[in-house]
């Protein structure tokens, strides 16, 4: 018993010794991954891996096996190289350092994230002078300050309505003007920035182009906001590394926006992933908002949605509206008609979730 003892004794001297070395290892491998960084090297290197383990090996005097020294060192490599991933994870400039402010994006005198909760509706599509007037009425009655409507529109046929293009544009920028809405549109050519500078007041990146990095770096090299939607079958990790594009290039002013994501399920369009929404405001420093029509789909449910997303920290939603969807030239089943629209403002209003 007594030996017993003096061995553990003995044992808890080498295992405190054995922390500091690993500790002091670890804060070298650090090192060598900024240096790394700094050269633009890979971190994973197997050449060195192996040179170290043949030393080891060469070194090695038991008890424990070449295999099992092997084995135990290859562990600490592949902790280590985490340990130069995680830095670098750490550095991303939209990630959230600790104790950081939201980040407030301002169009207009319209300010998405901070305190307030913002509602975004509008048509799906550009259509008409007639469509848009419509549309930002029944937005100034509910008080809504932000219009969407595409103009250049990815469809998955093409003999599927392509949108009205820069004529589109043209007609969000005079009909905002006569309601005193700020816009939204979505971009799909790195070419077309100067089109959103002259006619719109926050770019839209959408899903099927959300790791289109070429029109990622050209939005960076704007200095206008730009809502960046989640990719249909786009990770987390992903989102967020697709923002960073925007971001490294020197344009700040990024709203993430969950949209739902593709999975087996064909009740919804898509997928709304309400958990996106308390990780990406953990995770970086962005706003973030949800759309609720592409996500679900379908219209009897945008409501609970909706709440949900407020209840889950969104700083705002995103809702389709137009006058007749029937007629819709494009996602005529989960656009709102007007006088549903004025009922999920209200219901939304009156949920008490939405800090105006
Ligand atoms: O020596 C390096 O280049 C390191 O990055 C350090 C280290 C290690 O832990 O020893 C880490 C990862 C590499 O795959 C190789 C080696």
């Amino acid at each position: 018993m007594e030996r017993l003892e003096t061995l553990r004794g003995r044992l808890d001297e080498v295992n405190s010794k054995l922390l500091g070395l690993l500790n002091e290892r670890a804060a070298i491998v650090r090192e060598i991954g900024e240096v790394k960084e700094e050269l633009g090297m890979a971190k994973y290197d197997p050449a060195r891996e192996r040179e170290m383990l043949e030393r080891l090996v060469a070194a090695n005097e038991g008890p424990f096996s070449d295999d099992q020294i092997k084995h135990l060192f290859k562990q600490i490599f592949n902790v280590s190289l985490g340990l130069q991933e995680s830095n670098r994870k750490k550095e991303l400039l939209v990630r959230r350092k600790r104790g950081q402010e939201d980040t407030v994006v301002r169009a207009k005198d319209v300010a998405i994230g901070g305190p307030a909760q913002t509602l975004i509706a509008g048509p799906c599509s550009v259509e008409s002078y007639e469509q848009l007037r419509a549309v930002a009425a029944s937005l100034k009655e509910a008080g809504v300050r932000v219009m969407r409507g595409g103009a250049f529109k990815p469809r998955t046929s093409p003999y599927d309505f392509q949108g009205l293009g820069e004529e589109g544009l043209a007609m969000l920028k005079t009909v905002a003007g006569e309601f005193g809405l700020v816009t939204i549109s979505e971009i799909v050519n790195p070419a077309h920035m100067e089109l959103a500078e002259k006619y719109i007041d926050i770019i839209q990146i959408g899903a099927r182009n959300m790791q289109n990095f070429e029109l990622l770096k050209a939005a960076g090299e704007t200095r206008m906001p730009v809502v960046l939607k989640r990719g249909i079958s786009a990770t987390m990790e992903e989102f967020v590394l697709a923002a960073e594009y925007i971001v490294s290039r020197g344009n700040g002013q990024v709203i993430l926006i969950e949209r739902g994501i593709r999975t087996y399920e064909k009740w919804t369009r898509n997928t709304l992933d309400i958990s996106a929404v308390p990780i990406l405001k953990q995770e970086t420093h962005l706003p973030v908002l949800v759309d609720v029509s592409h996500s679900t789909g379908r219209k009897d449910i945008l409501v609970p949605c909706a709440k949900a997303a407020l209840a889950a920290g969104a700083d705002g939603i995103m809702v389709e509206v137009h006058p007749d969807p029937q007629v819709a030239l494009s996602d005529a089943d989960q656009q709102l008609d007007l006088g549903q629209f004025r009922s999920f403002c209200d219901a939304v209003k009156q949920s008490g979730l939405l800090k105006a």
